[in-house]
């Protein structure tokens, strides 16, 4: 019995080193094939969502945040808003205090997690995601956090959301947005708030990325239209030195 195992071990090393197409291998040995697959087809936001698990206390939001933080950091990029320019948010959210808040882009939950763990549980935070994939992340991100009856994720763009925010989700107005999905509709996204009398006077409109990706058209008109006290604040580009930065734009009503 001990002979055989030897036998096979030793021929599937010998395998192992000696047939560099890995299709021979793999029709040898089906189980390498099952192992070396399912780690390389894992998405980047799966395997953080892994490293999470692995690494974070559940129902610890700082932990959640923190594991996600060092993954971008030392492992791979991941275009959550990050630990440099959240601190910039954070403060934003403190000085606002929102009852009601609205998130464009909700990605794996990060910005959703950093946001709500400052606000009163009874407050209203709503994020919005399309990518089926990606709300599904970070539906069990936010879950893992704890943080699963704070906020209401909805699956969907945000051109259909936007208009249907107080029919279907009762929505009056908005205290607080942070806008952070394609920088490329940003501005048709804060015209439909405008349009959809989601803004009242003093909404705070925050969008991330002005810098890197950048969003030029939507910084232009916040800085030009008359409709808004509109500030640039500097940071850095999420897990790298590059420069970036947030606006900060508050709706004159
Ligand atoms: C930069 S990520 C959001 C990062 C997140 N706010 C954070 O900092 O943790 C942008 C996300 O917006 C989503 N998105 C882009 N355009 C959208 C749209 N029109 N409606 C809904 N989601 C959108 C993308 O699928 C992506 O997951
Ligand atoms: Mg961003």
């Amino acid at each position: 019995m001990l002979y055989k195992l030897r036998f096979w071990t030793g021929l599937q090393r010998f395998a192992l080193q000696h047939l560099s197409r890995e299709r021979s291998v793999f029709r040898l040995f089906p189980s390498v094939r099952a192992q070396t697959t399912s780690a390389s087809a894992m998405s980047l936001e799966r395997r953080i969502l892994q490293y999470v698990q692995q690494q974070a206390l559940r129902g610890d939001p700082d932990s959640v945040m923190a594991a996600i933080d060092k993954f971008g950091w030392e492992r791979e990029f991941a275009m959550n808003v990050g630990d440099v320019k959240g601190v910039i948010l954070d403060r934003f959210v403190k000085e606002t205090a929102p009852k009601t808040m609205l998130e464009l882009g909700t990605y794996m939950g990060y910005s959703a997690i950093r946001t709500v763990r400052l606000l009163p549980e009874t407050a209203r935070f709503i994020t919005v995601e399309f990518n089926q994939e990606n709300a599904a992340v970070a539906k069990e991100m936010i879950a893992f956090a704890g943080l699963q009856n704070r906020i209401i994720q909805i699956m969907s763009d945000s051109a259909e959301v936007i208009p249907q925010l107080k029919t279907k989700y009762g929505v009056e107005t908005l205290d607080m947005v942070f806008i952070d999905h394609w920088k490329d509709v940003y501005l048709r996204d804060i015209k439909l708030l405008e349009t959809n009398e989601l803004l009242r006077k003093g909404t705070v409109v925050v969008a991330d990325n002005i810098i890197k990706p950048g969003a030029p058209d939507y910084a232009d008109y916040v800085r030009t239209c008359g409709k808004y006290d509109s500030t640039f604040h500097e940071s850095n580009y999420e897990y790298s030195n590059d420069i970036d930065g947030l606006e900060k734009s508050v709706y004159r009503g």
